[in-house]
């Protein structure tokens, strides 16, 4: 049985429908951990934030630091032996999509409540939150063609022919650039290149104009050209759709590039969060700051008054089955206070509006 909790009717929702300042998904205190032989792994531990509609939210931190299980926790796809342990996922559902959309009220869906492999989250995975990934070959299977996969995603979700969706399909390959959509369509993955891949993969997420799109580490793998094209192209796609994006990095360029607000997460918790603009210009935690200080920069003068030196951060993200007591980052932290950081759990302090940090420093 579906377990689901609706709130209908949300007040503010027909009067903002169109609105930027619309929430769209609300993540809160999200616990997933993963019950291994050695231990417990607290991949995600009690993290909040939101994503207002056809917004771009950066989800950034060094690798294992809960990223990708975030975004799995949020499209239901964990793998056992991990599991949602607690908190909530609201999704607004409805304006602007589907039935509900038409009526100008909307739905907020706890995706937390949802059986993972039931008939709504299949529903709404692939219709109204999609996901890319790194490598393409995750969700595109060898043996159908790239149009056959499109077309049966078009079909999942919508009450169309599979004429009409072949239509859609050519369409969307062409929306993504694909070189002569007509001919690609009939392809299988491995007859495409890297980049088309990719482009294909958007192409399937984007059928069913979602309006959350994951994207995690959608161009790492590619080469720096192909790289700035489908970030481009994302970026376009999302003016034209008006969907909102998760975009999953460690890559503090993609970040200026691609992103409105910044969460910054170490050791499954979100350890800042703020607009792209202050988390570049006045960082607060550390440990942004210590990122920040790992990437390249024109014209920036090092320590030592030579351009360009880069600082890697000191130490290694820990042992996930010995979290530190106190500040998980104050093994590695500058800043740390002796007595202090390696006993108390940091405050999750509000500095300024919009502006979180989860550090004494600011008490
Ligand atoms: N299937 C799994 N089984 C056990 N532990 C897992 C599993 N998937 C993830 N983890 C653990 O959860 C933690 C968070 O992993 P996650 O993949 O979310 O990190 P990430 O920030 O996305 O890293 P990367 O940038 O390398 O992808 C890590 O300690 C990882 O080892």
């Amino acid at each position: 049985m579906v377990n689901t909790t609706v709130i209908q009717g949300a007040p503010q929702a027909a009067a903002s429908a169109a609105g930027k300042n619309q929430k769209l998904l609300e993540v809160r205190n999200l616990k997933t951990h993963f019950f291994l032989e050695q231990g417990i792994v607290r991949a995600v531990d009690g993290v909040d934030f939101t994503v207002f509609r056809g917004q771009t939210v950066g989800l950034v931190g060094e690798s294992g630091c809960g990223k990708s299980v975030m975004a799995r926790s949020i499209l239901r796809i964990v793998p056992p032996p991990g599991r949602i342990v607690d908190g909530e996922i609201l999704f607004h559902q409805g304006v602007g999509k589907g039935s509900t959309g038409q009526s100008g009220q909307e739905d907020v869906i706890d995706l937390v409540k949802l059986d993972p492999m039931g008939s709504k989250i299949r529903s709404i995975r692939g219709g109204e939150i999609s996901m890319v990934f790194q490598e393409p070959m995750t969700s595109l299977s060898p043996v159908h063609t790239i149009g056959s996969q499109i077309i049966e995603a078009i079909v999942l979700h919508q009450p169309v022919t599979k004429e009409e969706a072949r239509e859609q399909a050519i369409h969307m390959l062409e929306r993504v650039n694909m070189p002569h959509p007509n001919r690609t369509i009939d392809r299988y993955p491995h007859q495409l290149s890297g980049g088309m891949r990719q482009r294909a993969m958007i192409a399937m997420a984007l059928s069913c104009r979602p309006s959350l799109l994951i994207a995690d580490e959608p161009t790492t793998a590619l080469d720096v050209t192909t790289q700035a094209q489908i970030l481009t192209l994302m970026r376009d796609l999302q003016e034209e759709f008006g969907m909102a994006i998760i975009f999953i990095t460690h890559d503090l360029g993609v970040i200026a590039q691609m992103v409105d607000y910044v969460v910054v997460m170490y050791l499954g918790q979100v350890v800042e969060m703020a607009d792209v603009n202050t988390i570049f210009y006045d960082p607060k935690h550390p440990y942004t700051q210590a990122l920040l200080r790992s990437i390249p920069r024109l014209g920036r003068k090092s320590a030592q008054g030579q351009t360009g030196r880069l600082t890697a951060i000191r130490g290694s993200v820990p042992d996930p089955y010995a979290r530190p007591q106190g500040c998980p980052f104050h093994p590695r932290c500058r800043k740390a206070i002796r007595g202090v950081c390696d006993q108390q759990d940091p405050p999750f302090l509000e500095v300024e509006e919009g502006h979180k940090v989860r550090c004494v420093l600011y008490q």
